[in-house]
């Protein structure tokens, strides 16, 4: 499948970045047992750039994700973290370079309070939990509780401020959100953005509502069939929503 770099229209400017990136994605092939089902993804980030991974439903957005977080192994390619370049299904060496995946289950300690579920995941320079929750002041106010009895919207906010505590430099988060009203999307979406501006981490987002992902994203790519269909600025493919469908659709663009 063709990589298109947007819009068919020339090739899109290339940002300038300075210094090196952070996150190198090359040539990643991915899949379940003899099963390729993300082939060939190639992306670089740099400091404080948003990448939004956008695509259809089985598309392979998760299982990209998962493999970039050494959770399963690479079928090809290589994932390279501030030049160094990490083995192939090893999550707690990917986690230790700095790389931290926010699962689309979130994964929290449910009978343990906000304040615990921070405290544990808590590694050297990450943030302390008072600092985390500067980014969330409504979770703020529900520290004691157990992070069980949290709306969901919280509960996604606890998830990425638990993510913040392990010193990310690149954040992964997949489908933030999952099941939740587009209001309370609305609201965290732009916190993303905060993160990679303040702490310069970058940031791979996994999104359904495609158009909010575009607006805090730096470039997006859309995945379809396991191939990028379709990449480039996200201010230009939001403004080029029927490209977009046609992406998605897998028609030729
Ligand atoms: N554990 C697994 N074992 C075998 N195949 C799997 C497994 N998990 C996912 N798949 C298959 O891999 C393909 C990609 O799935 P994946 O969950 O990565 O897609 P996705 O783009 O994240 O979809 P969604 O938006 O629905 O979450 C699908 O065909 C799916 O059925």
């Amino acid at each position: 499948m063709a990589d298109v770099l947007l819009a068919g229209k020339g090739k899109p400017e290339e940002p300038v970045h300075t210094g090196s990136p952070i996150l190198e994605c090359r040539e990643v092939s991915a899949g379940y047992g003899s099963v390729k089902v993300v082939r060939d993804v190639s992306f670089s980030l740099h400091a404080g750039n948003v990448l939004a991974i956008l695509g259809p439903n089985g598309a392979g957005k998760s299982t990209l994700m998962n493999t970039l977080a050494g959770l399963l192994p690479r079928k090809g390619g290589d994932v390279v973290v501030e030049g160094k370049q990490l083995r192939s299904g090893r999550p707690a060496e990917a986690n230790r370079h700095g790389l931290v995946l926010v699962p689309d289950d979130r994964a929290l300690f449910t009978s343990l309070t906000v304040r615990e579920n921070l405290t544990i995941a808590k590694r050297s320079g990450g943030l302390d939990v008072d600092a985390a929750m500067e980014m969330f002041p409504a979770l703020a106010k529900r520290i004691k509780v157990n992070a069980g009895a949290l709306s969901g919207g919280e509960q996604q906010m606890l998830a990425v401020a638990r993510a913040l505590t392990q010193n990310p430099r690149a954040l992964l988060i997949d489908e933030m959100s999952m099941g939740l009203a587009p209001v309370i999307v609305e609201e965290l979406l732009p916190i993303v953005r905060r993160i990679a501006d303040e702490t310069k981490a970058v940031v791979v987002l996994v999104e359904q509502h495609v158009q909010l992902a575009l607006e805090v994203a730096d470039e997006a790519l859309v995945l379809v069939h396991g191939g990028v269909r379709l990449r480039g600025p996200a201010d230009d493919l939001a403004k080029d929503p029927a490209l977009l469908e046609q992406a998605y659709l897998g028609e030729a663009v």
